[in-house]
């Protein structure tokens, strides 16, 4: 049957993809990406200061998704807490496929393969970045995916999940017709990008190891990352 996105879905997704494109890395920080130093230790503190600057654009993007505002704000610090590893995952694998410049996709890999991370880590990394690049999302699908990772309401310490829930479901409605609309000739393609979400969530155990084994050599995060991060 035709799918029909109604006007009032188009300027709820406008809203979103607004939101999403006006909160990025700004490009003085993401320049970084390109200076000479390669050492693992250079390479950790730009990435540390890449991580930095995610969160805090995280947060701005956050508090433009309808609703979020209205929630209670004990739940909205445990949203963010709980999706800040997996927001940066999305937005760098963003970075990965068709978006950037080459210039930073080469470098940004180089330095993630050269900053302390051990290799068991590094190969569910790539395969997430690789399988989302494979997907070809439009922006309105990138921006939906990410606020709609955001609103997930089994996330630790949310009281009211429920509240969460009727946030995300208009999401989940809209983001399924984009996909009907944009991926035609692909009916698994809303389900397959859910299944990214999935894959995201094993990439946060994954990434609690890698914080472990870096405090473990004695590498800093900043005040941010620690707080969004529960580390040290
Ligand atoms: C603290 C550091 C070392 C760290 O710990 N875990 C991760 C970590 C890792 Cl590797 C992987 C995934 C998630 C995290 Cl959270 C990181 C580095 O995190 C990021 C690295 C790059 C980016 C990022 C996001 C958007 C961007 N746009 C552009 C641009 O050029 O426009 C560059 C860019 C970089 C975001 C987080």
């Amino acid at each position: 049957e035709k799918v029909v996105i109604t006007k009032d879905q188009q300027a709820f997704m406008n809203v979103i993809l607004d939101a999403y494109n006006r909160h990025q890395i700004p490009p003085d920080v993401a320049k970084k990406l390109l200076q000479e130093q390669y050492s693992a230790e250079e390479n950790f503190l730009l990435l540390t200061e890449m991580a930095t600057s995610q969160v805090q654009v995280l947060v701005e993007f956050t508090k433009h998704i309808p609703g979020f505002l209205s929630l209670d704000h004990e739940d909205q610090i445990a949203l963010l807490k709980g999706s800040a590893v997996e927001a940066s995952f999305l937005r760098s694998a963003q970075v990965f496929s068709s978006k950037m410049p080459n210039g930073h996709t080469e470098v940004l890999e180089e330095r993630i393969r050269k900053s302390g991370i051990s290799e068991e880590f590094m190969t569910p990394m790539f395969n997430f970045y690789k399988t989302i690049g494979e997907l070809h999302m439009v922006e309105e699908e990138q921006a939906l995916l990410t606020a709609i990772t955001i609103m997930t309401p089994d996330r630790p310490y949310v009281k009211d999940q429920q509240a969460v829930e009727r946030l995300q479901e208009p999401m989940l409605d809209v983001l399924r017709k984009l996909c009907a609309l944009h991926h035609p000739h692909e009916p698994q393609y809303f389900a397959r990008l859910l299944g990214r979400l999935t894959e995201l969530r094993t990439l946060n155990h994954y990434h609690a190891e890698m914080l472990t084994s870096w405090r473990m050599n004695d590498h800093k995060f900043t005040p941010l990352l620690c707080e969004i991060w529960d580390v040290q």
